[in-house]
């Protein structure tokens, strides 16, 4: 069996796989087999729900073994058709690889035994066990209670900074840095989470003074959510690189001095525009070969706008301006890579930054905290992940002997579906470009350590043209009312949710050119379409989980 060969002094690197894994007597239930790194649900106590995903929910848990705190993100197979969410494969394969203080561990798995339903399908359900931790960001800006001081802001970002280092070093971009995916513990702790849109990289890490490098090849544009999205996401570039995490860090650092998201745009032309409000027009000094990239057109209509950034955020203070500036560059190859963020003078100048031991606790805070409280704009749809068919004669159950997709059964043997055929396809195979080469993630090996193989995994069909084949499309938040598609009913949606900040400069009429200029993306029309069909989808899940 071929084996990926690391640098050896990759963190990555260091657990080699076991040659064999044999599956483990569960104590609980004698005469039961476990696989290694995977217990019963039976061992947790459940204790409520800390936030909802595209997938399933994430809960809190009390490990009865040894009363650790945890988190249990829950990934139900509710369709057969569509099967197990590629995104999870993703977060489980990289979280088995990854080891740093500022990135969450992944425990262990968890499964819990399939029951039949009213319609007489089997489902089950496969957990990820991630240590608890208080609060996310998003949820912790939200509390009216808690105001960041400097101190805590460069305590926080450093963190960060470190985790994303980390990441890049190794190779691996996150693809969806937002506030909701940074977690906090009342130690003080930073770690960055859900690596359901992570995905390895071929070119050369970023190296000191070189910004985030040139990408050599083509990866899937439609990531990140559109908040945090960099601008040449936006304007449709697919060579990108570490740069488009970096903007995410840059918004999430304003986000911390000004207590909400900076950018909140309602449709993808929406987002570019608050871009260029914020860092000004692009051009040929401060983004080079914009003009050339696909989706440059929707800029024509704002391109003359002012730059507000450093009006805006001077509370930062000169060196943190400075550094914001950096990290929301609009040229992405010069925007600075995070190696050179953490040795800006920002962190050397007073005030020093705070020891994470230093900063106060809190009330717990997560992102649905943020949903519950009447009034708020709701969080940004998320780009979501597709799902691995596993066909008609599919069987979810955990037992010993019987496949699972991409089975964890450690015993060496890898199941890989066919791809379902076109009838049976999920909504987010059909119709799209992109589908064509629909990437198998590889196969997962038994046990909780050692990185998989990842030449083992495949492409369905050409990846000739070695084009990153994910699929996302945006979702819609949970329990919104499905997008719109009458273009009045568009407007005055927008009109409502606009930030009512005079200050950040505009024509009356929402933005600049005003509404009379703005014309329906079709890419959004696609993408709400795509969004009424997940959310069918997620009714029917919620039905059965009822
Ligand atoms: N280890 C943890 N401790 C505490 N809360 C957590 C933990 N992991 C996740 N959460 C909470 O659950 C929320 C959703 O988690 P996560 O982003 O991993 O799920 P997701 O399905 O990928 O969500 P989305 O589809 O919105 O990106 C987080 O914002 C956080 O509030």
């Amino acid at each position: 069996m071929s084996q990926k060969r690391r640098a050896p002094d990759s963190p990555v690197a260091e657990r080699p796989t076991p040659a064999k894994r044999p599956s483990i007597q569960d104590p609980r239930h004698p005469g039961v087999h476990r696989f290694r790194g995977c217990s019963h649900i039976s061992s947790y106590r459940v204790m409520g729900k800390l936030g909802e995903g595209t997938f399933g929910l994430v809960t809190k848990a009390q490990d009865t073994r040894n009363n650790q705190l945890v988190a249990l993100k829950q990934f139900t197979v509710t369709n057969e058709k569509e099967g197990f969410p590629i995104t999870a494969l993703r977060e489980i394969k990289y979280l088995k690889q990854l080891r740093h203080p500022n990135v969450i561990p992944l425990l262990e798995m968890v499964v819990e035994k399939p029951t039949r339903s009213k319609d007489g399908q089997k489902r089950g359900s496969i957990m990820m066990v991630t240590p608890y931790m208080h609060h996310d960001l998003s949820g912790l800006l939200e509390n009216p209670s808690v105001q960041f001081s400097e101190r805590q802001i460069k305590c926080y970002l450093q963190q960060l900074l470190k985790g994303i280092q980390y990441l890049h070093g190794n190779n691996i971009l996150h693809r969806d840095i937002k506030a909701a995916n940074l977690l906090i513990n009342n130690k003080g702790i930073l770690q960055i989470a859900d690596f359901g849109l992570a995905r390895r990289f071929d070119e050369p890490p970023p190296k000191p003074g070189s910004g985030g490098g040139v990408a050599f090849r083509q990866y899937t544009g439609n990531v990140v959510t559109r908040w945090y999205r960099a601008p040449e996401l936006c304007l449709g570039e697919r060579n990108y690189t570490t740069s488009v995490d970096i903007w995410g860090v840059g918004c999430v650092f304003a986000e911390m001095k000004k207590g909400r998201p900076i950018l909140p745009g309602n449709t993808d032309t929406h987002q570019i525009e608050l871009i260029f409000q914020l860092c000004g027009p692009p051009n040929e000094r401060t983004m080079p070969g914009w003009e050339k990239l696909p989706d440059a057109r929707l800029v024509r209509s704002f391109g003359n706008c002012q730059r507000t950034l450093e009006a805006q955020f001077n509370v930062l203070g000169s060196s943190g301006v400075a550094l914001l500036s950096d990290l929301l560059k609009l040229d992405p190859r010069t925007r600075v890579n995070a190696m050179d963020a953490l040795d800006h003078e920002y962190f050397r100048v007073e005030p020093l930054p705070a020891k994470p031991a230093e900063l106060p606790a809190f009330e717990d805070s997560h992102e649905l905290d943020r949903r519950k409280r009447a009034g708020q704009k709701p969080l940004p749809p998320a780009p979501a992940g597709g799902t691995v068919g596993v066909g008609p004669s599919a069987d979810w159950s955990g037992h010993m002997g019987e496949p699972m997709p991409y089975h964890m059964n450690g015993n060496g043997r890898h199941v890989r579906p066919a791809p379902p055929p076109p009838e049976r396809r999920p909504a987010w195979m059909k119709d799209t470009r992109e589908t064509r080469d629909v990437r198998v993630p590889p196969p997962m090996d038994g046990g909780m350590r050692g990185p998989p193989d990842h030449r083992r995994g495949g492409v369905i069909k050409g990846d000739k043209d070695k084009t990153d084949t994910y699929i996302p499309s945006y979702r819609n938040d949970g329990g919104r009312p499905p997008p719109r598609d009458d273009p009045r009913d568009w407007r005055e949606d927008r009109r409502h949710d606009r930030p009512r900040d005079d200050s950040r400069g505009g024509r009356p009429g929402g933005g600049i050119g005003g509404d009379r200029n703005r014309e329906r993306d079709p890419r959004d029309r696609e993408r709400d379409r795509e969004q009424r069909e997940r959310d069918r989808e997620r009714e029917r899940a919620r039905e059965w989980r009822r």
